[in-house]
């Protein structure tokens, strides 16, 4: 419908993703991901991690952010069994303290979680246990669109852009986190219209394979 599926090759997508305002191309992808029945989330979930898991990127990062899937999002919590003991896994957690920033909290087996105002689970925010975004190696991360320059398309709260807008400064020569989008593939579209505070991801893994952007601005 809406994808251009663009991981290998290419293809032209049947409706232009720049013909829908965000609005009504979040509304579409949203009811397209809430419609799938929970066997195909798990086995295209299954088939997006794989194509992650084996990577450099992944083994060698010792401090990875994922996110509990809400409402047929693409689960990437698989990513959890295939660690190491020696890597960490974080959950994104809204900041205590407002201004639409996330935190990062640490999830192991003592963790204990409470919904947010979202009513998406995340673990009870502690200082011992939270960890800065600049220090997460790997963060996996939700979208509900990406284009094929790794523009991304979020549910709108603009939490992901603003907790990594550091991204944005050449100066910070910043390479970490490496952001990488989870997703299905039909969620992968051929363009999105790019804002000025958009932090582009590094890559994408869906079912169709794992794709890296051209998109170093530093
Ligand atoms: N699973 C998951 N966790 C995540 C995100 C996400 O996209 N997915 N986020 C990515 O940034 C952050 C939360 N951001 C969000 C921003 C807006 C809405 C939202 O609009 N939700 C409702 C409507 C509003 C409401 O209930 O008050 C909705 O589903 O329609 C949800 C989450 C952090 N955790
Ligand atoms: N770095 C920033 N500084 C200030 N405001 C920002 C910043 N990044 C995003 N915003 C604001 O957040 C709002 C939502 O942004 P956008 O629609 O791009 O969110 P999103 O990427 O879809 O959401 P999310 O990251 O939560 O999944 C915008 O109105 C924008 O003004």
């Amino acid at each position: 419908m809406l994808a251009s599926y663009f991981s290998g090759k290419i293809k032209m997508p049947t409706t232009s993703a720049l013909t829908l305002t965000n609005q009504q191309l979040r509304l579409a992808i949203r009811k397209q991901r809430a419609a799938l029945p929970p066997h195909e989330q798990q086995h295209l979930s299954h088939k997006a991690t794989r194509h992650l898991s084996g990577r450099a990127l992944f083994r060698n990062a010792r401090y990875i952010a994922l996110y509990l899937p809400v409402k047929g999002e693409a689960d990437p919590t698989f990513l959890r069994k295939l660690t190491h003991p020696r890597q960490q896994i974080y959950l994104p957690v809204l900041s205590p303290f407002g201004g639409a920033r996330l935190w990062f909290v640490l999830w192991n087996e003592h963790t204990r979680f409470r919904l947010n105002r979202f009513q998406i689970p995340e673990p009870l925010p502690h200082w011992r246990y939270s960890r800065p975004a600049r220090w997460i190696d790997l963060v996996i991360t939700p979208l509900v669109a990406v284009d094929k320059h790794g523009s991304r398309l979020g549910m709108g709260g603009g939490f992901y852009d603003r907790t990594f807008s550091f991204k944005r400064i050449p100066a910070n020569n910043s390479r970490r986190p490496y952001l990488c989008g989870f997703a299905y593939a039909f969620q992968q579209v051929e363009s999105l219209p790019q804002q000025p505070w958009d932090v582009p991801l590094d890559a994408v893994t869906s079912d169709c394979g794992f794709f890296q952007f051209n998109t170093r601005l530093y």
